[in-house]
């Protein structure tokens, strides 16, 4: 075991700052990256603008942090990618998969350009781009590296290199942050060409030895510490066994510390955002690397006792208690973070830094865009009127006001004694308002008994269904539930909000586009109609906006991938509904059809992935709250005479804790919830789900205890693979046959091959015809044709199946 380098505690440069955060959001205050990215792409600046918008965001990222208070040496994170973190190392690498090899020369060891890097990113008119899939249970995507024997894994030179020279420039000893090897490989995937059995973590020497020389070449830059960020070590929910991780984990970093610091690397900080690092922390000592961070919002303090019975050696490391979280948007409880950080001095038998639980990646740039100009408090005029009441505001922290938790909690509660006395004002305050606890919200949550999340047996069901949609064929047709969102619906919405167009003329647009939908769909000759969801700028803010117990923010935009962006809506009370959601859509979609209409709701575990939760109730309470109010809705939707009811949950496989041993109780509060939400029903109301986004193999098991009459999942693009897992599934089944993530039109012959597949699998009775998601960011040409040939490929193959 290499001896490990300890940093002393005090201030020198060796020493890792007292105070720090794992990263920052890249997109800009105003989203200056995303518009010097869409516009680059656009062609309508060059390559050299680009690179100049950039390096302008990155030093005013730099001056910002340093200004918020950031300022001992290797404190500020520098952690910039045009595209994605994961994209970047793949770029160091040169690991760019065989069908763009012409765009890149191997005899040069030079850098890859941003051409190379926006191929990979988005395709090109050839060549596919690298899939994108959700970075650990977040809602960020990276894009998935793929790793064959012979990918090239070359280092070939980083952006980080050029980003702590350009810190210096403005006097600031940077950290540079890049994701770590072990988590790099891990979430590679095999390349297609890569025999079976091939795993993308054997390459992991190759990709070792070019982190060696990455780190010689940051160390040369100037950086005193580099951060590696291996959140693979907190999940279980690898191929790889864990004592194979472990195995890589301890042979990686004992090969980069076997370097010596100073010319031939950097100080080696190992963060492991996202959960309980648990026992992974000892490859990590056992290694000898100079700091760790450990996620203490999620994960908690390491045991004194490593499994095997000996005593941890935590002497020769440096701890940063990630105390403030970086995933979620609420002011950090400070007494509460400082005696965490004092437990874990008293653990590690030493001082102790501090930081965040994640990159901030996840939360706003500031709260204070969320505040009138009134207040005076760095108000903005030109973002429009406040949409969060400033009472909620008062007890969020975003980005910037993170920082200042973290500095307040690493100064204590004495040397920053004013801003612990604002912190409990502020979690008094939120604590007593009303709306956080709604007594009759929680009343009705009291009642609850087993019988509340069950329906009757589905044999009885079925039956009641048959006849109450006899109409309906073998092989139904339907949609999941969007239509096109034209330019016309996006215009009147952003009118609406300007205020040039009114509440009525709105609703009429919204309307009459209901009718053009319906019209279409009776024309196409679909079975189960929808009403399109004109009205709906978000599947989930949309909900949001009508429920009671949440806010939405006017420039709260978090990176979801590349360039693009959402706005999490704040779910900060308890939830109720004052009045239905989606009845009036829905019931007059239904008054233009003889045809039925099925209703459309969001589900809760998915109206909670994609909002920023409360952290004062555990999660299943609220899922609870969320799906009470759907089942009034649903209650509501079958009185009005709809009888068929779809509740999405999308994100039922993305909130799957990221540890085996939380799986359990995690699917028995989502799987409960939407049954709560879906059970309050008649036998003859037939209830749909949709799932989408995921590979769904692992919570198989919990989707067939959602109960739920019809499933419809996206599997097209895998080509029914997961069918044959779900053979045991005796409710009906709607697998996509249509991609609808690019604009391309499946052929009747290639709908019906799908189909035949899928009847391999599942009974005739059973199956239903449906694209693989909404198609709301399709055009109306594809729409139209796809539609077309899906319905004639269920014609088809039910007259072949009697
Ligand atoms: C991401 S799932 C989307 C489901 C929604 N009903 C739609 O059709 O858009
Ligand atoms: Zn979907």
């Amino acid at each position: 075991m290499p001896s490990p380098t300890a940093p002393s505690t005090s201030p020198d440069a060796a020493a890792l700052p007292r105070a720090t955060v794992l990263g920052y959001p890249r997109i800009g205050r105003d989203r200056e990256l995303k518009r010097a990215l869409e516009s680059h792409w656009a062609g309508r600046t060059s390559a050299a603008d680009l690179a100049e918008a950039a390096t302008a965001l990155r030093a005013a990222t730099v001056t910002r942090l340093r200004d918020l208070g950031l300022t001992e040496p290797s404190s500020v994170p520098l952690d910039f990618a045009h595209y994605d973190q994961v994209l970047d190392v793949t770029l160091a690498l040169g690991a760019v998969p065989e069908r763009f090899a012409g765009l890149v020369d191997p005899a040069a060891s030079t850098p890859l350009g941003t051409d190379v890097e926006f191929a990979l990113a988005r395709g090109t008119a050839e060549q596919p781009p690298l899939e994108m899939t959700k970075w650990f249970d977040s809602n960020y995507h990276y894009l998935v590296p793929e790793i064959g024997p012979l990918t090239p894994l070359a280092y070939r030179g980083s952006s980080r290199v050029a980003h702590v020279r350009e810190a210096a420039g403005l006097g600031v000893v940077g950290r540079p942050v890049l994701v770590g090897p072990v988590t790099y490989l891990l979430l590679a995937k095999a390349s297609a060409d890569a025999p079976a059995g091939f795993r993308p973590l054997d390459r992991l020497d190759e990709v070792v030895a070019a982190y060696a020389l990455l780190l010689a070449d940051l160390a040369a830059a100037g950086a005193a510490w580099v951060q590696l960020d291996e959140p693979a070590l907190v999940s279980d929910l690898w191929e790889v066994p864990r004592e194979e991780v472990t195995a890589a984990t301890e042979r990686a970093y004992a090969a980069l510390t076997s370097a010596a610091v100073g010319e031939a690397r950097p100080r080696i900080l190992v963060a492991a955002p996202y959960g309980r690092l648990g026992c992974a922390i000892d490859p990590l000592l056992a290694a000898g690397v100079e700091a760790i961070a450990l996620d203490l919002v999620r994960g908690e303090l390491p045991a004194p006792t490593a499994p095997d019975g000996t005593t941890r050696d935590l002497s020769g490391v440096t701890l940063l208690a990630g105390v403030v979280d970086g995933h979620n948007v609420w002011r950090t409880d400070l007494d509460a973070a400082a005696a965490t950080v004092a437990a874990l001095a008293g653990v590690a038998g030493g001082p102790v830094g501090v930081t965040t639980s994640t990159s901030l990646l996840h939360v706003p740039h500031t709260v204070a865009d969320e505040l009138d100009d009134a207040s005076g408090d760095a108000g903005r005029s030109d973002l429009g009127p406040a949409t969060l009441p400033a009472r909620v505001a008062g007890w969020l922290a975003f980005a910037d006001e993170k920082i200042g938790e973290v500095l307040a909690v690493a100064a204590g509660p004495e040397a920053a004694a004013a801003a612990f006395e604002t912190n409990r004002a502020a979690l008094a305050d939120r604590a007593t308002a009303p709306g956080v606890v709604d007594p009759a919200v929680r009343a009705r949550a009291a009642e609850l008994s087993a019988d509340s999340f069950s329906r009757g047996p589905y044999a009885q069901r079925r039956a009641a269904q048959e006849a109450a949609l006899a109409g309906l064929p073998t092989l139904p047709t339907t949609t999941i539930g969007s239509f096109p969102q034209t330019p016309e619906l996006r215009l009147a919405r952003a009118a609406l909000r300007r205020g040039e167009l009114d509440a009525a003329a709105y609703a009429d647009a919204m309307r009459a586009e209901v009718g053009r939908v319906i019209a279409l769909q009776e024309e196409l000759g679909l079975d189960v109609l929808v009403h399109g969801e004109p009205e709906r700028n978000d599947m989930v803010q949309y909900f949001a906006e009508l429920l009671d117990g949440f806010a939405v923010t006017r420039n709260g935009w978090v990176q979801s991938y590349g360039s693009r962006c959402t706005r999490p809506s704040i779910l900060w009370g308890d939830v109720s509904r004052p009045e239905p959601m989606t009845l009036a859509w829905a019931t007059y979609a239904a008054s233009l059809t003889d045809k039925p209409v099925k209703g459309m709701l969001t589900g809760p575990v998915t109206i909670l992935a994609w909002s920023f939760v409360r952290d004062d109730l555990p999660l299943g309470e609220t899922a609870n709250q969320v799906a009470l109010a759907l089942r009034d809705e649903v209650a509501d939707l079958e009185a009005a005479g709809i009888g068929v009811v779809q509740v999405d949950e999308p994100a039922l496989r993305e909130l799957l804790p990221l540890r085996s041993a939380d799986h359990e109780a995690y699917l028995d509060w989502s799987v409960g919830s939407f049954r709560l939400a879906t059970s309050g029903v008649r036998p003859e109301t037939q209830i749909h789900t949709h799932l989408c986004y995921s590979e769904f193999e692992l919570i198989l098991p919990a989707i067939d205890a959602l109960d739920a009459d019809v499933t419809s999942i996206e599997a097209a693009r895998s080509r029914m693979e997961l069918l044959p897992a779900a053979a045991g599934f005796e409710r009906g089944i709607g697998p996509g046959v249509w991609d609808i993530h690019s604009p391309r039109v499946p052929s009747v012959e290639e709908l019906v091959e799908l189909l035949g597949l899928a009847l391999d699998s599942v009974g005739e009775r059973q199956l239903w015809v449906n694209p693989d998601c909404g198609l709301k960011t399709r055009g109306y040409a594809e729409t139209r044709a796809s539609l077309e040939n899906l319905v004639e490929a269920a014609r088809t193959v039910r007259s072949r199946v009697g």
